[in-house]
């Protein structure tokens, strides 16, 4: 990895699972220093504090996984202590280059927009900059490789979008879970065994989704015989007040809360 040290402001669900990923894949722990509020320890040989030094030695890297909310609380000292040219990589949803430019002027700003699969090597990270610098383009990518799919997004306006699909996404997944096995038990089968029927269903559907040459449409159809119930199914989902409308009003509602956050961090 290209940065020698790195800071990480904010460890929580979303920064945690980056920052484990990073440590399994070979980070050094030496080399990571964790600011959280709660000062806690976050993994073996890993610095852990509950606020920014005042005197520590600035990073090369930042990674920022505070809450959007909580961003003014940790931007003064922190660009108090940061040295020009570091890189500040946020995660936080909404909030646009700007804004942070305008709280850590002198830094290398970069947007990504991770999934907590990354816990796992199976995420998704959108990541946006305004600069064009090749170089850190380059390290970015291989620092993001370990935790999964990594897409750049040329337009800034995107990332909102990424992070209602890919940011967001793994909770609706898990809400059509849940919703399937309800279902299933509204149905008829006992409670317990209609939630471990839908899991492994989804989660074998998608890895042989993800395995597959033909994309979803075409994997529908192949479970779909002509005549037979599956049919019966799609027709709901499909239908005007289906499943497209509903992700339609689901994201557009997530984007537009990223936007508000946006609006309320410039
Ligand atoms: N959750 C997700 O799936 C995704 C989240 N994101 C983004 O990630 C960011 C974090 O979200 P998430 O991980 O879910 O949130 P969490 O609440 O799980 O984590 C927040 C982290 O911020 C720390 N923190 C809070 N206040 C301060 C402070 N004053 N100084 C230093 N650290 C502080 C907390 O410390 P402590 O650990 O001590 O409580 C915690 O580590 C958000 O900006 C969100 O938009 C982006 C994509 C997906
Ligand atoms: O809910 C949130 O605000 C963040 C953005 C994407 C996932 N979690």
């Amino acid at each position: 990895m290209s940065f020698g040290s790195i800071w990480a402001v904010g460890a929580g669900n979303m920064g945690g699972a980056m920052l484990r990923r990073w440590l399994t894949t070979g980070l050094d722990p030496a080399r990571l220093t964790v600011i959280r509020k709660s000062g806690a320890a976050f993994a073996e040989g890993v610095a852990t504090l509950s606020a920014v030094p005042a005197d520590g030695d600035a990073p090369e890297l930042l990674l920022l996984g505070v809450k959007p909310q909580m961003l003014d609380l940790v931007a003064g000292p922190l660009a108090a202590a940061m040295r020009p040219g570091t890189v500040l990589v946020s995660i936080l949803a909404g909030v646009e280059d700007a804004a942070l430019r305008a709280r850590f002027p002198g830094a290398r700003i970069v947007r990504a927009m991770p999934n907590l699969p990354v816990a796992i090597g199976q995420g998704v990270v959108g990541l946006h900059m305004v600069d064009d610098e090749p170089e850190l383009r380059a390290a970015i990518d291989e620092l993001m490789a370990p935790l999964g799919l990594v897409a750049w997004m040329d337009d800034a306006a995107a990332m909102d979008v990424v992070a209602a699909v890919a940011g967001s996404g793994p909770a609706f997944l898990y809400r059509f879970v849940d919703a399937l096995a309800a279902a299933g038990v509204a149905a008829g089968l006992p409670v317990e065994q209609s939630a471990e029927l839908a899991l492994a269903t989804v989660v074998g559907a998608a890895a042989q989704a993800g395995a597959s040459d033909v994309g979803p449409a075409e994997m529908a159809e192949r479970v779909a015989s002509p005549g037979g119930s599956t049919r019966k199914g799609l027709d709901v989902l499909d239908g005007d007040a289906g499943l497209g409308a509903l992700m339609t009003r689901t994201i557009a509602a997530a984007v537009a809360r990223n936007r508000e956050m946006a609006a309320a961090a410039r």
